[in-house]
């Protein structure tokens, strides 16, 4: 029999593609875990994006590299736990997808089957074509990720914008082609001249979501704790704080710290 219907309708990649041909920008956070996505969710984010910024974010790593599969399966299970409503992809991590399509299938398949997420996202462009048209063929959606991609950061040696010359433009723009070619539902574009951006924005049909990418995208994206201002140290400049959660969070447990040492907490309505 018939169960409550929910509130909200569920986005699909399908809503994404018609958001774009709509005109209308899409917004998408990261979440790493339960009460976060919870709070993402519910604010009306359309897309929940379990990145593999999780092995900077949540574990202290230098680089993305260091996350395995199974870290990243048991982020997303916690964030699916939690959605209603928004569209949850998770990165494939680094060495799960790359030089072999079978494994890149296997991966996918093993995100998809035990966390419950609703598409995976994978960096590159040609070099990975093999890999992504495998995992199409299971059904499984597929959004792409060019410009600055943070698992070849020691091809390239630092996080400066990418693109800026002819050469690496013109790749670029084919690159994201091949991907809306291949059957990639979406494109994220990391750090790349907003001119460019927009122009690979207008060349493709499917939704490009940038970061650092400017205005001429069909959507951005952001780290949620940096756009929280917890991660104080980093400080790109495509990064808008909303909250400076650091020190707020700072000040609560400071005046935790005082309340337990002055005996002020627990006090009579705190105990049993
Ligand atoms: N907390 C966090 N936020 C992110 O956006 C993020 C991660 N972690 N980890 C994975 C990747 C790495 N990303 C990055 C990393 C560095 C810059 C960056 O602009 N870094 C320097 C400039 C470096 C340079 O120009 O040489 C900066 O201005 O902070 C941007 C995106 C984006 N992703
Ligand atoms: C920055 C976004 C696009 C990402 O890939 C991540 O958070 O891992
Ligand atoms: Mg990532």
């Amino acid at each position: 029999m018939s169960v409550a219907k929910k509130q909200y309708k569920r986005i699909t990649v399908k809503s994404l593609v018609e958001m774009k041909a709509n005109g209308e920008k899409i917004s998408m956070l990261t979440a790493y875990d339960y009460t976060m996505a919870k709070i993402v969710d519910a604010a009306g984010v359309d897309v929940i994006l379990v990145g593999d910024s999780a092995s900077n974010v949540m574990a202290g790593h230098e680089t993305t590299l260091p996350i395995t599969l199974n870290e990243m399966i048991y982020h997303a299970s916690s964030v699916v736990r939690a959605v209603e409503r928004s569209l949850v992809v998770v990165d494939l991590p680094f060495g799960t997808y790359q030089g072999n399509s079978k494994n890149a299938l296997d991966s996918a398949i093993r995100i998809m089957k035990e966390s419950g997420g609703h598409a995976v996202k994978l960096e590159g462009g040609s070099e990975i074509s093999e890999s992504v048209s495998r995992i199409l063929t299971a059904g499984i959606p597929v959004m792409g990720h060019l410009g600055l991609t943070p698992q070849s950061i020691y091809k390239f040696g630092t996080y400066t914008v990418r693109a800026k010359e002819e050469e690496e433009a013109k790749k670029l723009i084919e690159d994201a082609k091949l991907l809306e070619q291949l059957g990639c539902f979406a494109l994220v574009l990391e750090k790349v001249p907003a001119k460019l951006a927009e122009q690979v924005a207008n060349s493709i049909s499917i939704p490009v979501i940038g970061i650092g990418a400017g205005g001429g995208v069909d959507g951005q994206v952001l780290v949620t704790h940096d756009m929280l201002g917890m991660t104080h140290e980093f400080n790109p400049r495509f990064l808008r704080r909303y909250l400076d959660l650091f020190s707020e969070m700072t000040g609560a447990f400071k005046q935790y710290v005082t309340d337990v040492k002055s005996r002020d907490f627990p006090n009579e309505k705190e105990q049993y």
